[in-house]
């Protein structure tokens, strides 16, 4: 569990935030997905890639899981799935990633305060991970539909920031299609990776997701925040059984 507090807000983009917090809100009530597009500006988002950059070519991500996929021809092969590593944002060589990670705790937090006394879409958030950097190697790597808290663990929003300069999907694939729950086949969400792209979607059964098979390399940074009491609740419920598991032993 990692929570940060916002860094000190520079004045004059008090009403700049105040106005993301807006939208951030009305579209999540709205929607459960929101897409901020420019976050960061071009200059602080090619920092941000460059240092993934470095940690790719330094070799710092775990190798993905193997997964296999049937080709274009119906061979069937196996394929380097996603690379991920987790990043604090503290680490000297990190800068500018920890600083994309305060200015999303920034939103966050703001909008945790606007609305309904200090709760979004009735959550508290209180923290959230780490970082976690995803690079698909784009050798066709993609990642099957899932949900990413289906069981209550405590995350509550999923907050991922995308960094590919230039990505045409046509060409380079690795889109996000989410299915929004209860929404017919035909209503789904598809959000095209693109450079200095933030998205926000409730992590629950709500928005079921996958990533389509990516034929460049695709790089992403992930956060999930906390609500207070779901965490609370999981980090007991874990408690008891790790005694149950001790004590069966
Ligand atoms: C690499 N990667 C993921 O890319 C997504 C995910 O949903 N990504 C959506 C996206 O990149 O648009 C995940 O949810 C995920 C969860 C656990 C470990 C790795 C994971
Ligand atoms: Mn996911």
């Amino acid at each position: 569990l990692h929570s940060d507090s916002p860094p000190f807000l520079h004045k004059n983009n008090e009403d700049v935030v105040e106005e993301m917090c807006r939208n951030v809100i009305r579209d999540m009530d709205t929607y459960g997905v929101c897409v901020v597009d420019n976050f960061l500006g071009e200059e602080r988002g090619k920092a941000v890639l460059g240092e993934v950059i470095d940690m790719h070519t330094k070799g710092v991500f775990r190798d993905g899981q193997l997964v296999s996929s049937t080709g274009r021809h119906g061979d069937l092969k196996t394929i380097r799935g996603d690379q991920i590593a987790w990043i604090d944002g503290k680490e000297k060589s990190c800068k500018n990633i920890g600083h994309l990670i305060s200015q999303v705790d920034l939103v966050i937090m703001r909008a945790n305060k606007m609305l309904n006394n200090g709760k979004i879409g009735q959550y508290n958030i209180n923290g959230r991970t780490k970082a976690m950097v995803a690079c698909y190697p784009g050798s066709g790597s993609h990642y099957v539909k899932h949900v990413d808290n289906p069981n209550r663990d405590g995350r509550c929003i999923t907050s991922i920031y995308y960094l590919n300069l230039q990505w045409d999907v046509k060409r380079s694939g690795g889109l996000l299609r989410i299915f929004p729950e209860g929404s017919r086949g035909d209503k789904v969400a598809d959000i095209e990776p693109i450079f200095d792209r933030l998205l926000f979607f409730w992590s629950d059964r709500r928005n079921p997701h996958e990533v389509q098979p990516a034929y460049h390399t695709r790089y992403a940074i992930t956060l999930w925040f906390f609500d207070a009491l779901e965490r609370e609740e999981a980090c007991r419920r874990y408690e008891k059984e790790r005694k149950l598991q001790l004590s069966s032993k």
